[in-house]
């Protein structure tokens, strides 16, 4: 069975160390083994000291997940599979992440047989919110994409504004991202229970995922591929396909694979040195697993 792991992002100070809190007990209950990524800006992480000894712990300081230390989570993500198995891992994010960039990063071909991505949370400071035509345009967008892209926004500080501020601020985020599964939160105690997390076999659970738009699926072959008929079925992707990237053997390049990447409709193809497995992990928006599976099966010839 693979891990599952949850992203969870927003603002600094919008509640995540009290929300991830609220999650590892409800995980031990469960009797799930949960493991913790904790992405502090600073050179010493406070809030992992927090979450108490039976959880596997590691800390990636000093930059930020989704820019300049994107490549180490990869490695971290591996080390707390091989080392401990969890049935979960949170990732906690430092608040200037972009939440398409840590899905990005942790999705990469080497870990995607092991990790299935299954959803992204950001939690939203009502507070913030509203004052945030006050920041500088860069730090508003952010807070936007953060709301945009997420599959569960939990709006938190709720006794800070009032009734009138409160649907304001949900209006604004539904008219970014109308899918959203929208709560409120108050210390961590999510309006109707938290159905993040906690295990993919409740009927809750399965509520949450099926709103998950941002969906990302790992494809492994067995065999080499032709390679213009994987160019022609890549330049036929619908436009719900935002990103791939993998390792793909060609008929025409024997044993070596190549290093595929593709975004915004543009492919790369980058041979490599040595053996590798040859995984890809789509990511996209609405993506339709079932078709993609057929015709990748179709391409390597596999029926
Ligand atoms: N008033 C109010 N305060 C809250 C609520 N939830 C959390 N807080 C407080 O907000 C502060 C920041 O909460 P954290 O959980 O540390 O926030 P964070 O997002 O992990 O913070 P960073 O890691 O610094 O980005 C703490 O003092 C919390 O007690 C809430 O619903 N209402």
């Amino acid at each position: 069975m693979k891990t599952e792991l949850y992203i969870i992002g927003g603002f600094l100070g919008s509640g995540k160390t009290t929300l991830l809190l609220q999650l590892l007990e409800k995980e031990k209950k469960a009797g799930r083994k949960v493991a913790v990524l904790m992405n502090e800006i600073g050179a010493m992480s406070v809030d992992s000291a927090l979450l108490g000894e039976e959880t596997a712990v590691r800390d990636m300081l000093n930059g930020c997940i989704c820019c300049t230390i994107k490549d180490e989570i990869e490695v971290e993500l591996l080390t707390l599979y091989k080392d401990h198995r969890p049935d979960v891992i949170y990732i906690e994010t430092t608040g200037a992440a972009h939440p398409m960039e840590v899905l990005d990063a942790c999705t990469s071909p080497i870990i995607a047989m092991q990790i299935d991505v299954k959803g992204i949370l950001t939690l939203v400071d009502c507070a913030r919110w509203m004052e945030r035509n006050r920041l500088p345009i860069a730090h508003r967008k952010l807070m936007e994409d953060q709301a945009r892209w997420s599959d569960v926004v939990a709006l938190t500080k709720i006794d800070l504004v009032n009734e009138k501020a409160l649907a304001e601020v949900k209006k604004g985020i539904r008219s970014l991202n109308e899918k959203v599964d929208l709560r409120e939160m108050s210390f961590g105690k999510m309006e109707g229970g938290i159905t993040f997390g906690g295990g993919s076999r409740s009927a809750e659970d399965h509520h949450v995922h099926h709103h998950l738009h941002v969906r990302t699926f790992a494809y492994e072959f067995v065999n080499h591929v032709p390679r213009a008929a994987f160019i022609k079925w890549v330049e036929k992707l619908p436009d719900s396909v935002l990103r791939i990237k993998g390792f793909v053997k060609f008929e025409d390049s024997g044993e070596r694979p190549e290093l595929f990447q593709y975004a915004y409709g543009v492919p790369f193809f980058q041979p490599q040195p040595m053996k590798l497995q040859t995984v890809i992990v789509i990511i996209g928006d609405g993506l339709d697993e079932e078709v993609l599976r057929k015709q990748l099966n179709k391409l390597e010839g596999v029926f």
